[in-house]
């Protein structure tokens, strides 16, 4: 079992250039099933949904390379092979399968996502969506079966702006016969990412970014390459982790635009931050003061950067709000920064969070991926050693988090401990 020990009170200072977004990468990868020819993505990052989705793609008959952030997916022998269990269970965007299998094959059964458990995480608009397409879909112990005789456009209305149904149904409307328009869309970079590589691939996608998608079914989709945008949230993590240690830090390989509302909370904060043209600079920041935030759909506050700004609200003189209005539940980190002496509380869908704090070293476990990093970031302003426990958590999404760190001057390790010294630390 993998551990991550930190001794806290190194100060951050230097260059750490951010990778692919991980929230891109899952679903350019299934997007290649589409094509008739290689698809090769440059800039995915090296995480562990990353690896799983090539493990997958694998299963149903792909010929895969990663190697130096670019993966070449070879879709030409890939079969509508059902993946009911086992690797789809490791991650959230393995739905991303049952688009663009149903959108080749017009069949798919792949079993219900695994990912961060941020309250229930239902996909009823992705299965809305594959319905009004056409197809029949059905739940069978834990797995989704779908199967279309025929796709065919269909005006679609989404009850929540969803990220994943957004994407799912534009990977099965771009084999659809005639005209798809979802309502009420997502509009986050990665929907523009996703539309961009599917334009590319031959598709015919107008208003991705917007919350109305127009698609254009077509017949048949090509290879092509494709270079993935930065990481917005893992470029959100290293910004709040420089404005709470960093004798001044560039994040480099950004898109500043995907980052205003983050920016703008942490300057709220008083923290200076220096946008480039792809790249920020955060100065040594003196005084932090508390701030209340809402999490909402981009172009709002991100959900995923809710977890790791709690941290730095330790640290701001007063008392900081946090109102998460995406998910019932994605405050489990709150629990383990108290047991590192933050004084916070959760009441209902906000915390409450009190500073400035001297936090304390302890053992504590990663419950999702961005209460990981938001441990990570406690454990290096701590007094003493943290430890924190079910790192897998933080793989799925950070690539090379500790070495980034340790290039900035973090004293952080990964460490293989064995099943007793993990009984002593539960
Ligand atoms: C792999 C990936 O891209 N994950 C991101 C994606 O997750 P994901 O695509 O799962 O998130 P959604 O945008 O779909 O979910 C947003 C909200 O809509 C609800 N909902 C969603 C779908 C559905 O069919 N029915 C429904 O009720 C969800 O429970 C949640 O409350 O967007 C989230 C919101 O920005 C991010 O936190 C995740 O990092
Ligand atoms: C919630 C997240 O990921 P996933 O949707 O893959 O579980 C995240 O990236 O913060």
């Amino acid at each position: 079992m993998d551990v991550y020990k930190i001794i806290g009170g190194n100060r951050l200072k230097g260059t750490v250039k951010i990778s692919g977004a991980k929230n891109s990468a899952v679903a350019l990868i299934p997007a290649s099933i589409l094509a008739n020819s290689p698809v090769t993505i440059g800039g995915i990052p090296e995480i562990s949904d990353a690896f799983t989705l090539k493990a997958l793609l694998e299963e149903i008959g792909g010929e895969v390379v990663f190697e130096n952030g670019q993966m070449t997916i070879d879709p030409r022998n890939m079969m509508p092979i059902p993946l009911p269990n086992g690797n789809v269970k490791k991650l959230r965007a393995s739905y991303y399968l049952m688009g663009a299998m149903l959108g080749r094959f017009k069949k798919a059964v792949i079993g219900l996502p695994g990912g961060c458990f941020l309250g229930p995480r239902p996909i009823d608009q992705h299965i809305k969506g594959f319905e009004a397409l056409g197809a029949t879909v059905t739940n069978e112990h834990g797995a989704i079966y779908l199967r279309a005789e025929e796709l065919r456009g269909a005006k679609i209305y989404l009850d929540v702006a969803s990220v994943g149904a957004t994407i799912n149904i534009m990977l099965a409307a771009v084999r659809a016969k005639g005209r798809t328009i979802i309502e009420n869309a997502a509009k986050e970079p990665e929907i523009i990412d996703v539309a961009t590589l599917l334009t590319n691939m031959g598709a015919n996608i107008k208003g991705a970014g917007t919350s109305v998608i127009r698609i254009e079914g077509v017949d048949e989709l090509h290879g092509t390459n494709h270079v993935i945008i930065p990481d917005r949230i893992e470029a959100a993590t290293f910004m709040i982790m420089a404005a709470a240690l960093g004798d001044g830090v560039t994040i480099d390989n950004i898109i500043p635009l995907h980052l205003e509302a983050v920016t703008a909370k942490l300057r709220e904060m008083g923290v200076k931050v220096e946008e480039g043209e792809e790249s920020i600079f955060i100065p040594k920041t003196d005084i932090l003061q508390a701030v209340d935030v809402k999490t909402l759909v981009y172009p709002g506050f991100p959900t995923d950067v809710q977890q790791p700004l709690s941290v730095l609200m330790t640290q701001a003189i007063g008392a900081s709000k946090i109102t998460e209005t995406i998910y019932t539940s994605r405050f489990k980190h709150i629990d383990e920064l108290r047991r590192m002496n933050a004084n916070a509380r959760v009441e209902g869908n906000t915390a409450i969070i009190l500073g400035p704090t001297k936090l304390h070293g302890s053992k504590v476990r990663a419950t999702d991926l961005r209460a990981g990093a938001a441990l990570v970031l406690a454990g290096l302003l701590a007094e003493g050693e943290t430890e924190i426990h079910d790192i897998y958590h933080i793989e799925r999404g950070y690539s090379h988090f500790v070495e980034k760190l340790r290039s900035l001057g973090a004293d952080i390790w990964k460490e293989s401990i064995t099943a007793s010294a993990l009984e002593r630390a539960e």
